[in-house]
């Protein structure tokens, strides 16, 4: 299907939330150094904390503790999540800012007929509160979280893509992200897939293997525009 009137080649755009919409880190960064203080482990850095992000908030967990000495046994482990999922949610928007320039590319997207989404691997619940505190929820057409569709369907399986794409009316769509759930998600759903360098990246960037890397914002559209053809 071709919605917009333009020629503009996208007509949905699913968007990451955390290192692509949102400097998230900010605040991730010290509710895994609260989880892990009740464990008397050491803080981790703020600038380590966002290569430890990916694939939720108990993904992100499990890496801290490996960083700092090593596992913990399940029970205690569930503690702690809950304890850093608490924390969280409490300081969610404490200091969590949209990277620059991302108002303006998603009004430029909308005024161009693309319908826009976010497919994170955070869960549905705490990303509509984040999104709705930083002003931006009502961008997006749909917003899936990693547990919206229940176990095994966080990216980098393809079905939220899916279901976003469906939600918004079908049609060609593109992913931005900023790591290889992304990238893997995109893959599986058959779509190319953009990545931001700034982004918290789970392996190297040069490894991120997407269809075009940028710096900023600015540089989204353009690239949306040649995407296909590069
Ligand atoms: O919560 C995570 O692990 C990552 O979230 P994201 O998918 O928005 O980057
Ligand atoms: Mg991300």
């Amino acid at each position: 299907m071709t919605r917009n009137a333009t020629s503009f080649p996208f007509d949905i755009v699913l968007f990451d939330l955390d290192g692509t919409l949102v400097d998230s880190n900010r605040d991730l960064a010290p509710a895994v150094n609260h989880a892990l203080s009740l464990e008397d482990r050491p803080p981790v850095p703020e600038a380590e904390v966002r290569n430890l992000i990916g694939g939720g908030a108990f993904a992100m967990l499990e890496r801290a503790l490996q960083a700092t000495g090593g596992p913990v046994a399940q029970t205690r482990f569930a503690e702690l999540g809950a304890e850093l999922l608490a924390h969280y949610r409490a300081h969610i928007a404490d200091n969590t800012v949209p990277f620059e320039g991302v108002t303006a590319a998603l009004d430029r997207l909308a005024q161009l007929g693309c319908k826009l989404a976010v497919c994170t691997n955070k869960a549905e619940e705490p990303a509509r509160d984040l999104l709705a505190k930083l002003d931006l929820a009502g961008r997006f057409d749909a917003i899936y979280g990693g547990d919206t569709l229940g176990p095994g369907n966080a990216k980098p399986d393809p079905a939220m893509l899916y279901a976003a794409i469906a939600d918004c009316g079908g049609g060609r769509a593109a992913m931005v992200g900023d790591s290889t759930y992304d990238v893997r998600a995109a893959r599986n759903a058959n779509i190319p897939a953009i990545t931001f360098r700034y982004g918290y990246h789970d392996v190297p960037v040069e490894e991120l293997g997407g269809d075009a890397m940028i710096d900023h914002w600015n540089e989204l559209l353009p690239t949306l525009e040649g995407v296909l053809t590069s």
